[in-house]
């Protein structure tokens, strides 16, 4: 296999060091397999065939560095960088790995393994015409309750105003290391931390296909997607 060259203006980092808990026993989830290739295999591949995508950096689990280093050498050219122990503190390890020369900077998680290249565009090209932060979104598709501590419904949030949030999302990158550099608290996604600043958001079209692979139905909803 030939490694992917990248050539574009976009440097996506790919947090990639968490345990995969909600998955089930076992190696960290990004190195876990899926159709015989490891997650963080299937979504580096993805991003190498993107072309805006000019670096690729991955923080990985920390004794795993070396071997994912290896394991990705004939996918695409790579950097990896040790994670850190929340998902926050991976992509700020990999902010700072990231070439300062490339104006926008995507954040995608390994667990989204099977995000189309289409989708990585899709963002880039979003932020590439001005915008500060892109995220991909889809609407929620079932009916949401607001519950008490007892488990007691409080009352039906209007779904209408509600979008799930997938990965990549893309920030001009100085939005992103402002967003980092000020951030006092845990965010579940960059574009959290941009919001805290003040930063509009603005949302483009997700994918179904880009789905967070968490509980086990989902590899096996994602094994039954590679085959269709
Ligand atoms: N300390 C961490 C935790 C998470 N991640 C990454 O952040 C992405 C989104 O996290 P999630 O899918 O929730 O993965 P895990 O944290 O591994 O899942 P779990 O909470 O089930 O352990 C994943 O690609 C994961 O590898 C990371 O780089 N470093
Ligand atoms: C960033 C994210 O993929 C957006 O949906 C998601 O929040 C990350 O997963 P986590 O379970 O919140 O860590």
């Amino acid at each position: 296999m030939t490694a992917q060259m990248l050539r574009g203006d976009v440097a996506v980092l790919v947090p990639a060091a968490g345990a995969g808990v909600r998955l089930g026993p076992g190696i960290p989830k990004a190195l876990r397999e899926l159709a015989g290739e490891p997650l963080l295999v299937h979504a580096v591949r993805r991003l190498g065939a993107a072309p805006s995508v000019g670096q690729i950096v991955v923080a990985a689990p920390a004794g795993d560095v070396e071997a994912v280093r290896e394991l990705l050498a004939p996918v695409a050219a790579v950097d990896v960088v040790a994670g850190g122990a929340s998902r926050q503190a991976s992509v700020a390890a990999a902010l700072r790995a990231a070439d300062a020369s490339l104006g926008i900077v995507l954040v995608h998680d390994a667990a989204r393994a099977l995000t189309p290249p289409d989708m990585i565009e899709r963002v880039a090209a979003a932020v590439r015409s001005g915008l500060p932060a892109v995220i991909p979104v889809l609407p929620v598709v079932d009916t949401i309750k607001q519950v008490d501590d007892a488990g007691r419904v409080v009352g039906t949030v209007d779904r209408a105003v509600l979008r799930a949030v997938q990965t990549p999302q893309g920030f001009l990158r100085a939005v992103l290391v402002a967003a980092h550099e000020a951030a006092v608290d845990e965010h579940t996604d960059d574009a959290g931390l941009a919001e805290k600043l003040g930063v509009p958001v603005h949302t483009v079209p997700g994918d179904e296909v880009a789905m967070k692979i968490t509980r086990p139905l989902d590899l096996r909803i994602a094994a039954a997607l590679l085959t269709s």
